[in-house]
């Protein structure tokens, strides 16, 4: 059976992955993630390609997965917070208003460096978020490992009023579009556990 796996240290990947049963390894590709690229879609798909592809180059077999989220509005990208006060201000930036999500993922196989991308967007709607409660959210501390400043499955599912398109994108992998394209990859998805 084909190998698959995961370059990413995202916990919620590999939980998404495994909620719909499949079995994976997790090899970390460690790639910079400062691109000059200021395209949302863009900037997703490359990201999402330079991870898959660092760990392609380092394996003879299997197939690939690697994504790339982030969070855009105003034609600005928001990126991970890097403190309190960047988080603050991107949440206040979300709040009452539609923004887009867009994961980038990319699957390759190893053995033929073949290879599919592909660009998912989600429209996330806020509710307006009232200071205090952006208080205790940054305190709680889940913005900062996430793109946007927020986890839709965490806390902040609290926040959102309205979602358009994939729930699994805005978490990190856009469960169903990747399937089709494992399945592409010929990659079998049901009966592989
Ligand atoms: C908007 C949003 C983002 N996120 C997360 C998904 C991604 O893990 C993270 C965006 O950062 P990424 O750079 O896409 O991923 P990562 O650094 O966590 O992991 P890796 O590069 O190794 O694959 O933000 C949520 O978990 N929930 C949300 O609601």
């Amino acid at each position: 059976m084909t190998k698959l796996i995961l370059a990413s240290a995202s916990p919620r990947r590999a939980q998404l992955l495994q909620q719909i049963g499949l079995k994976f390894a997790v090899k970390v590709s460690g790639v910079d993630e400062n691109e000059n690229e200021k395209d949302p879609a863009r900037l997703a798909k490359r990201l999402a390609l330079n991870k898959a592809n660092a760990v392609a180059m380092q394996l003879t077999q299997g197939i690939i997965i690697a994504a790339d989220t982030v969070v855009c509005i105003d034609g600005k990208l928001l990126g991970k917070p890097k403190d309190s006060m960047e988080a603050k201000e991107m949440l206040r930036s979300l709040s009452g208003r539609t923004h887009h999500v867009l994961t980038g993922v990319a699957v390759i196989d190893s053995e033929n460096h073949r290879t599919l991308d592909h660009v998912e967007t989600t429209a996330v709607k806020m509710r307006h978020l009232r200071e205090e409660e952006i208080d205790g959210y940054v305190q709680s501390g889940e913005p900062f490992d996430k793109a946007g400043g927020y986890g839709i499955q965490g806390k902040a599912a609290i926040f959102v009023e309205k979602l358009d398109g994939c729930y699994f994108n805005v978490v990190g992998l856009p469960l169903s579009a990747l399937c089709l394209m494992l399945e592409e990859m010929g990659v079998q998805i049901w009966g592989r556990s």
